[in-house]
């Protein structure tokens, strides 16, 4: 039985891994922290996690970026697993994630669904043969109004991805409007949409001489987030110190 803090209880991932739990024979909620105990949960809500000390496994974190330092030196100095769902995060806490690996395991990804994951190695190989042809790459993400960064941490990662597989050759290009001259060849084009209950939707371009190439993939509920991170807390317990992703989770299956 893996024993799971979750941060950020109240919020809505909070509450899709709370239900999502319950169900679980293998895992239990021992304890949830956030800026208020709204009474909705089954378990012992903390507003001050220095004061949550209760014996955990691993720690899942869906909440705010201004969470995340205090977080980060938490998780170090109780040696606790973290799994980072989190996006938004600035330069400097994504150094600091870093440093916290060196102490304690720290799995950090901006998407826990199976389908991004697989997308992000399929890029990697389209990128290779279509960006080499001089394919210029777009991705296009779509959110719920709710959501407060962007672009969405998956459509950095995805960027991220294809860059890795060129050298890291590309830049990234948030916004045009103030530009008048035409696109550069190694430039990823990055565009946020924010409306309704839009769960995630992420789509990248490779656009090139009379012909396009589009991947897309779509989130239709947010449990694929949630199954993700309840299986990559499983996977985290008991590991040692060190950067983890899903696909370090994908490939222990
Ligand atoms: N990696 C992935 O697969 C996914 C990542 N995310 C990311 O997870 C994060 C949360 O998403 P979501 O659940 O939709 O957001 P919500 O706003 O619904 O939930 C966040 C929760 O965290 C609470 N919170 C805010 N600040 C703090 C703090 N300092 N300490 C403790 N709790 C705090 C919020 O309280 P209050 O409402 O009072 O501010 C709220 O209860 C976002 O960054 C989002 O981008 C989301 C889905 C998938
Ligand atoms: O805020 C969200 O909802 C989501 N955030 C993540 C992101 O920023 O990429 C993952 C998912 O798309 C939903």
């Amino acid at each position: 039985m893996v024993k799971i803090i979750m941060h950020g209880c109240n919020g809505h991932m909070g509450q899709v891994i709370s239900g999502l739990v319950e169900k679980d024979p293998d895992a239990e909620i021992v304890a949830g922290i956030d800026v208020a105990d709204q009474g909705k949960n089954s378990y012992p809500v903390y507003t001050n996690m220095e004061e949550c000390q209760v014996e955990a496994d691993a720690l899942i974190d869906f909440s705010s970026a201004k969470a995340t330092d205090a977080l980060l030196a938490y998780c170090e100095k109780r040696k606790l697993p973290i799994v980072l769902c989190t996006t938004g995060l600035s330069e400097e806490q994504l150094a600091k994630v870093e440093e916290t690996s060196k102490n304690v395991a720290v799995l950090k990804s901006a998407n826990m669904s199976l389908g991004i994951n697989t997308l992000m190695k399929l890029l990697q190989d389209a990128a290779k043969v279509l960006a080499t042809a001089g394919f210029d790459m777009e991705i296009v993400e779509k959110h719920h109004r709710l959501k407060l960064d962007a672009p969405s941490g998956t459509a950095l990662a995805l960027a991220d991805s294809i860059n890795e597989a060129m050298d890291n050759q590309y830049h990234y290009i948030y916004d045009r409007s103030q530009r008048r001259e035409m696109r550069d060849d190694k430039e990823i084009g990055i565009s946020a949409v924010r409306g309704g209950t839009i769960v995630g939707e992420h789509e990248v371009i490779f656009a090139g001489p009379d012909e396009v190439i589009e991947f897309k993939h779509t989130a239709y509920s947010k449990a694929v987030f949630g199954k993700g991170a309840v299986e990559a807390a499983k996977f985290l317990a008991g590991k040692p110190a060190g950067r983890y992703d899903m696909s370090d989770v994908i490939s222990a299956k």
